[in-house]
């Protein structure tokens, strides 16, 4: 996996909730010290349970339990909405974590359940927030000591909410990256495949006609690719085939296209080069193929050559009819008897 890859992997769900069981479980134990000084030593011991309950979510998604995790997070979460608004008042802020359900219940189950699930939530708010109307708190705390809670849990659900932000722009950016991959991208050779080629083709030429530079196309068959299936079977075929682009890769410029253009043939585009500027790298592409040890895939000693044909766009010219010309070229290639390189007919060599 390159950098690259790996910067926009984003952790797996049981990953990050173990983390937030961490985080969770250290906020409670501050709390615990926290109410023992504020006086309030029901809430202290409460947060004791809180963290027990989080420990055992961090195990039970340690062993991808993560339903049970789950269900342990936010019955911890509601429980102590109730028993802070409780004992020390509404405006401890507790309740700020159930607003945290509001993201989260939509992305985590089917939307009509998320639609129940949500109802239930806000009749819950709603119900705690008339009941500390209603009651006075049983344990209240001095003022600056519920300030002092309240901006804390605002604090954390701040940076929850910022957190969940991020996750989520993250997994989309993730599956739109994954999305683009698939469908420009051949599996096997990791080769452009043959439909984004054909859209780049289009954009090379226009790009060449503008800035009238020149712009070649080299077209590339491995030689009785039929028989390697037939004696080797075909895993072996798709190796060769694997390593085949692998050294296409190696001896390309970072701006050079290479596709794979059908089953054993590939396509590529030679931008601001000259069709004998392209000839030079179809022959060095030609010797990296004959001189490749290929009995270390295909276990005998055997080469595995390649034929090329080379065509330049002219001026004008529409890019099926390139593709023909290269086509025609290297079928030049192979009745001259393969593992050579040929250009299109009709076309002046210039540097
Ligand atoms: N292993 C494997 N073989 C494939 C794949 N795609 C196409 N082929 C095979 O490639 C072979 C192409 O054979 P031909 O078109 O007869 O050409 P060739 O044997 O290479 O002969 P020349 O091109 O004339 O040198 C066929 O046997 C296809 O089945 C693939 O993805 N994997």
């Amino acid at each position: 996996m390159d950098d690259r890859n790996r910067k926009h992997q984003r952790p797996p769900f049981w990953r990050v909730a173990q983390r937030c069981c961490i985080v969770a479980g250290a906020i409670d134990t501050a709390y615990f010290f926290l109410f023992l000084t504020l006086d309030s030593p029901a809430l202290a011991w409460i947060n004791i349970i809180s963290v027990a309950m989080y420990i055992t979510a961090y195990y039970a998604y340690r062993r991808r339990k993560n339903q049970l995790g789950s269900l342990l997070i936010w019955t911890e979460v509601i429980l102590h909405a109730a028993f802070g608004t409780i004992l020390i008042g509404w405006d401890s802020g507790f309740y700020y974590f159930l607003l945290a359900f509001i993201p989260v219940l939509p992305v985590s189950m089917a939307a009509n359940k998320a639609i129940v699930a949500l109802l239930v939530l806000w009749t819950y708010f709603v119900g705690l927030h008339t009941l500390a109307i209603f009651i006075d708190p049983i344990q209240p705390i001095s003022a600056l000591g519920l300030f002092a809670v309240n901006t804390f849990n605002l604090t954390v659900v701040f940076g929850i909410f910022a957190y969940l932000a991020f996750y989520y722009i993250r997994t989309v950016t993730s599956a739109h990256r994954k999305l683009r991959e698939h469908a420009t991208t051949d599996s096997m050779t990791r080769l452009f495949n043959r439909r984004y080629m054909t859209e780049r083709m289009q954009l090379e030429a226009q790009q060449a006609t503008v800035n009238q530079t020149a712009l070649s196309f080299l077209l590339l068959d491995i030689d009785y690719f039929k028989q390697i299936n037939d004696q080797y079977g075909h895993h072996i075929g798709d190796e060769v085939l694997t390593q085949a682009a692998d050294l296409l890769r190696a001896e390309l410029r970072p701006n050079d296209i290479a596709a794979r253009w059908g089953g054993e043939e590939f396509l590529i585009v030679l931008p601001e080069s000259s069709n004998l500027q392209a000839a030079i790298v179809a022959e060095r592409i030609r010797s990296a193929f004959e001189d490749f040890a290929w009995s270390d895939i295909i276990g005998e000693d055997v080469s595995v050559t390649i034929s090329t044909g080379i065509h330049s766009m002219q001026h004008n010219e529409a890019i099926s009819d390139t593709i023909k010309a290269a086509d025609h070229a290297l079928y030049q290639a192979k009745s001259n008897g393969r593992n050579r390189v040929e250009l299109s007919i009709n076309q002046m060599v210039t540097e």
